[in-house]
Order: C-alpha cells, then structure tokens, then sequence
C-alpha cells in the first residue's frame, strides 16, 4: 500500500507587497505606498496564463484604520472572484481581518488561513517588535472567528525565530483546543524560518533537525485529521522531506513557479520530488486547497465550483 503525500498546484497573487508591519524574519514587504497595488488587467493577463488549480492570495497589510483599508479589501476581493472566473480555486491569507473583513472574503474563497506564527508574548519584544498584526491575541481571535464562521482554515507555526520548545506546545495545544471546538483546521504549516535576501534578522536559520522534532510535537499534540504541512523548499535535504513524512508529515502545500515569501529558496521540480517519494514508498498527489471533509461547509456557488476540479482529481487517483 502506497501513501499518499498531496501537494496544491499553486499559483501565488499579491495585492501588494506592502506591509505596515515589520517582522524582522520577512523578505516579503515594502513600506507602505512603495509599490503600485496589482492591477486587475495584470492579473488577468497572468490568470490567462497560469496553470494551476488553487490560487493563493498573499498580500501584505493596510493597516485597519487607513483610509486606503476598504480599497485594499476591495481589490483582494475582485482578485478573488477573478480567480473563480478564471476556473481557479482562491485561498486567501492577508493577515489579520476584521470579522466583516473575514465574512465577505469568506463568500470568494474555498478556504483561508493565517499563521499562528508562536503564541508566545515573548517574540513581541525581538522579531515581532514592530508588527501589531504579530500579537498572539490578534492571531488567536482570527482563527475563532475563522471557526465561527466555518471557514476551512489553514494555520501553522513558525519555527527557528526565538521561541522555545516549550512555546511549540502552547501553540500547538491552542490549534488543537480551537480545532477540538470548531472543527476547521485542515492542515497545521510547520514553517522553518530560512533567512532571505532582506530580511533584518540574522541569527539560525531552523536547521532540519529543529524541523523534525517539530513534526514530531505536531503529530503528538494535533487532532489526527489535521494534515500537517512542510514547505519542500526550504527544507535542506530530501532525507529530511523522508524523516518529516515518516514523523508525521501529509502534505508539501502550494507548489508552483514561485515562493513569494522566499524567492531565495526555489521549489523543486515536481518530477524530483515524485521520484523521491516513490523510491521510498510515497505516492505524490495534486490536491484542491480545500480539503474534502470540508466541501459541505461552503455556499453552494463555491461547491459548484469545487465539482468539477474534485471529479477531475477522484479521476487521477
Ligand atoms: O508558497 C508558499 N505558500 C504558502 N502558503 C500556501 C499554502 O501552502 C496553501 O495555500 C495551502 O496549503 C492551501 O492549499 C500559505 C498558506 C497559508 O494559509 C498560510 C501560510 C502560507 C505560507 C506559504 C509560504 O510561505 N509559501
Ligand atoms: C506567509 C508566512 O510565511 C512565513 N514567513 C515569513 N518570512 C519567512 C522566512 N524568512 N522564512 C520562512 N517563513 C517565513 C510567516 O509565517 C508568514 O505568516
Ligand atoms: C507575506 S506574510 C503573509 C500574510 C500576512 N502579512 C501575515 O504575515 O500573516
Ligand atoms: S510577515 Fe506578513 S505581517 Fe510580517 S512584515 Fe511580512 S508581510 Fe507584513
């Protein structure tokens, strides 16, 4: 019997790569009003060309009381229902909203997600000094709401910015305790912080022995129909995707042409990485970003959308 390994073919959208956050570890932003925002005609243009299923929507942060927060909303939300247009599957993560931000981007979106990050106060001092969007509070309220709302949600952890193992505990108990009350956490990222070209924070990068025992703690701590994620690109060596996957580890998340928040870290080739796994056992497998146990939760207009992508996939397998 082959396990399965699943992977989303993604295509990654920015809205804008400004952020008026500053997290020490980021090689994502620009200072507020830096960049020009993505133009519906450009997304479009790319959107005619892009192969993929799933379409990731990653943008940094307006802040909520700027007067330019309804527009940045806006956009994001006509990136999203040009995405549906287009055939493809959104999945927004555009950091902390509010809860009627959260509800209208729930009508576009077949599921969204925001890191955890760590739970710990700790970091608030150090790499989250100047990212109010960082509090564990803020974050903690998002995935509620996110529950609340019925909103398949992908959250994580990540590693290798300060914390301790004992901080990868509390956050990971607080994922469980959330998903043991609403039922919405499809997957668990557990995201080695790997140093970028422009990033402020110097310092270790989490090496892959640091990653392993993190899968190890999620498995242990997490409900097991949470899926638990390990980005391929930055993990050093294919041993490690191998003891990963042996610790616990289901699913490698987006793959696509370009990792937006570490374009220093390429993917693999998607041949590379099926070769890898099937020499050792594993069946990589194309997925939808939204996982099935959760196609009942959305409006019917986003389960119509969903159908014909799952009978293509059931088709696959
Ligand atoms: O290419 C990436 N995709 C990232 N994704 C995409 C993610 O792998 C997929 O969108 C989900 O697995 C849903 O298919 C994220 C999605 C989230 O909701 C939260 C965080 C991330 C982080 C990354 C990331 O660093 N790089
Ligand atoms: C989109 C997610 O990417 C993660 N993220 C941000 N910067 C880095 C980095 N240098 N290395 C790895 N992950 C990073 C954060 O967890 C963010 O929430
Ligand atoms: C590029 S970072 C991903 C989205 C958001 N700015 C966050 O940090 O959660
Ligand atoms: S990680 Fe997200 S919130 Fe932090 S600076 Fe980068 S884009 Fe902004």
């Amino acid at each position: 019997m082959v396990s399965r390994i699943t992977y989303s073919p993604a295509y990654t959208l920015v809205p804008t790569y400004e952020c008026f956050n500053h997290c020490s570890y980021c090689n994502f932003r620009v200072s507020p009003g830096q960049d020009s925002w993505l133009s519906l005609a450009s997304a479009k243009a790319i959107l005619d060309k892009v192969e993929a299923i799933e379409i990731l929507i990653l943008s940094g942060e307006v802040h909520p009381r700027s007067s330019r927060r309804s527009s940045w909303l806006e956009r994001i939300e006509q990136l999203c229902v040009m995405a549906l247009e287009s055939g493809f599957l959104p999945h927004t993560n555009v950091g902390p909203l509010s809860l009627q931000e959260m509800q209208s981007l729930k009508l576009v979106n077949v599921s969204m997600g925001l890191m955890l990050e760590q739970l710990t106060p700790s970091l608030l001092k150090t790499v989250h000094r100047h990212a109010p969007s960082k509090l564990p509070a803020v974050r903690l309220q998002q995935l509620t709401w996110a529950g609340q709302l019925r909103i398949p949600f992908t959250t994580g952890l990540l590693l290798g910015i300060g914390e301790t193992r004992a901080d990868w505990d509390a956050s990971l108990r607080a994922i469980a305790t959330l998903h043991r009350r609403y039922g919405h956490i499809q997957e668990v990222i557990l995201q080695p912080h790997q140093p970028g070209a422009s990033q402020q924070l110097a310092g270790q990068p989490c090496d892959d022995a640091m990653l392993i025992a993190a899968v190890k703690c999620a498995r242990a701590l997490l409900p097991e129909d949470i899926a638990i994620q390990i980005p391929p690109n930055l993990v050093s060596s294919p041993d490690t995707i191998l003891a990963c996957i042996e610790a616990g580890v289901s699913d490698l998340g987006g793959i696509g042409p370009l990792d937006e928040v570490n374009p220093t870290y390429p993917h693999q080739r998607l041949g590379e990485l099926s070769d890898l796994l099937l020499a050792h056992g594993y069946s990589l497998k194309p997925r939808l970003p939204i996982y099935p146990q959760y196609d009942h939760w959305l409006p019917l207009a986003l389960q119509n959308k969903i159908q014909p992508w799952r009978a293509r996939l059931d088709g696959k397998f």
